[in-house]
């Protein structure tokens, strides 16, 4: 297999391994780190066919975690897509009239995360022990609600590790903040933030690259890494379900050989659609992708104008995942589209930081081709549940909703009736109040977790297993914070 290294998005790492760049999550320079080139594996679709959803993982994977053996990879695969989905298929595809759905909300946690953050704990130990490390890897996450939960899922009790996780305090769902307070998991820490995800993600990104901080770190036995879609050993495991989807779609002879798909992604971090973007680089027959925001919709304003601007109001909406306005990966997506010119990103970063504004040339916005941006107002994204479920039986979480909606408006607009993938990032039952409510204002007077039970009696859809008793589970997680305290809550919790 080629060799494939990978590159800071701001030209301070060149060439570093792929278990390196697990380790690392983020560049000290701020930059990301990103595959020097994408393997191509368009000829052997066809030979892909026959495999299952780890089979897959391998085949795709491998490709790009070259320095691990084929044993350590397997084993980390075999680890991750077991008895923790409640689908035999890890993320299968229904077709609802003349659409797909994606679903990756069959994890533990109920949400798309799951499928990068089952496996992300086993590459990272595995990248450790063959990079020689013995410090204790502290992961630093920042969640918009989904993120968190999975990672502490993923990394409860590893041993090795230890996890801090920082929500925005009143900018999750109900159900999403007790599945993180209620964690238990002696190497777990949950912090809420009096802030939006914005101020969140930020503070984060400080910690990481507080270089002082770092050095006090290495003395005291500890190293950072992320959870977050930053790190590139979470965005790898997302381009095999891009794979999975068309494979299935092509097995079921829905679409012919070679035949181009839609993909549809409910976007915040911009991490899920940027997979589908290497996959499309890979060679899997993509025809647009659908970036799809709700009223945070900086993504949608950028792939009309050229112009990102995140100096705008931010909406607390009922999408509370992709209620972002800096959404990290678009970085990897400009270094690919300026032609992996570094300096270029760095001074477009360094606008984001200093102004809050930066235009990409002409040249960069012409390969934006690929991409449609659209976006759902609330009222529209409840429209949008209510409809399918009374017409079509199908029960949506709100930020799927938020992409079917945009994929009406962008049929609307293009009649393009190229078969697509609406990806269905999240269970309803995370959002069961602004689902129910969407369908019946009668529900507004039950609490998120009641109306666990009326979705059920519903949609006839079981109530999933690993939220069947959260009501009672107790808080464990209390402390909270300003967003610039959260350097000194890390410290507080290591003891540094
Ligand atoms: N939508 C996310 C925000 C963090 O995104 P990530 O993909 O970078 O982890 C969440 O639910 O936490």
């Amino acid at each position: 297999m080629e060799q494939v290294f990978y590159n800071s998005t701001r030209g301070s790492i060149k060439n570093i391994s792929s278990s390196q760049a697990i380790i690392k999550g983020i560049a000290e320079d701020g930059g990301l780190l990103v595959p020097e080139k994408f393997p191509y594996v368009k000829d052997m679709l066809v030979k892909m066919k026959k495999m299952d959803y780890k089979e897959l993982a391998y085949f795709i994977m491998s490709r790009y975690l070259t320095d691990f053996e084929e044993s350590e990879l397997k084993a980390c695969i075999k680890g991750a897509y077991g008895s923790k989905f409640d689908s035999q298929d890890v993320a299968p595809v229904k077709k609802v009239g003349e659409t797909y759905f994606l679903e990756l909300f069959h994890g533990p946690t109920l949400a798309f995360k799951d499928m990068a953050l089952s496996i992300l704990p086993y590459l990272l130990k595995t990248a450790v022990k063959k990079q020689n490390i013995n410090k204790e890897v502290v992961i630093l996450t920042a969640t918009s609600g989904d993120t968190g939960k999975a990672a502490l899922e993923g990394f409860s009790d590893v041993e090795g590790t230890s996890i801090i996780v920082f929500f925005p305090e009143d900018g999750v769902s109900e159900i999403q903040k007790r599945q993180m307070t209620a964690h238990k998991g002696k190497n777990t820490h949950v912090v809420g933030v009096l802030g939006n995800f914005d101020d969140t993600q930020n503070g984060v990104k400080e910690i990481f690259t507080d270089n002082e901080y770092s050095e006090l770190l290495d003395k005291k036995g500890y190293m950072f890494s992320s959870a977050n879609s930053i790190n590139i050993g979470r965005l790898i495991p997302q381009v095999v379900y891009y794979f999975h989807a068309y494979l299935n779609i092509l097995s079921e002879d829905e679409i012919a050989k070679d035949e181009k798909v839609n993909f549809v992604v409910p976007t915040g971090n911009f991490g899920n659609i940027l997979a589908a973007y290497y996959a499309k680089e890979m060679g899997l027959p993509i025809n647009k992708l659908i970036c799809a925001s709700n009223d945070n919709k900086v993504l949608y304003d950028f792939m009309g104008s050229g112009r990102y601007d995140r100096t705008r109001q931010f909406f607390t909406t009922i999408s509370p995942s992709m209620d972002i306005l800096i959404s990290s990966n678009l970085e990897r997506l400009l270094f690919e589209i300026s032609g992996k010119d570094s300096e270029k990103i760095k001074e477009l970063m360094a606008l984001l930081k200093d102004k809050g504004v930066y235009d990409i040339t002409s040249e960069m916005k012409e390969k934006l081709y690929d991409f449609y941006g659209g976006y759902a107002k609330e009222e529209e994204t409840k429209n949008t549940i209510r409809k399918i479920f009374k017409t079509k039986g199908y029960l949506m979480d709100t930020h799927t909703a938020v992409a079917y909606n945009v994929y009406e408006k962008y049929l609307e607009e293009t009649k393009d009736d190229t078969k697509t993938v609406i990806v269905s990032t999240a269970s309803p039952y995370k959002f069961t109040s602004s689902v129910m409510t969407s369908i019946d204002e009668k529900y507004a007077q039950f609490s998120d977790f009641k109306l666990m039970d009326e979705m059920s009696k519903l949609s006839g859809l079981d109530i999933p297993q690993p939220i069947k008793d959260i009501e009672t589970r107790p808080v464990i997680h209390k402390t909270t914070c300003p967003r610039d305290k959260m350097k000194d809550v890390v410290s507080d919790i290591l003891n540094i």
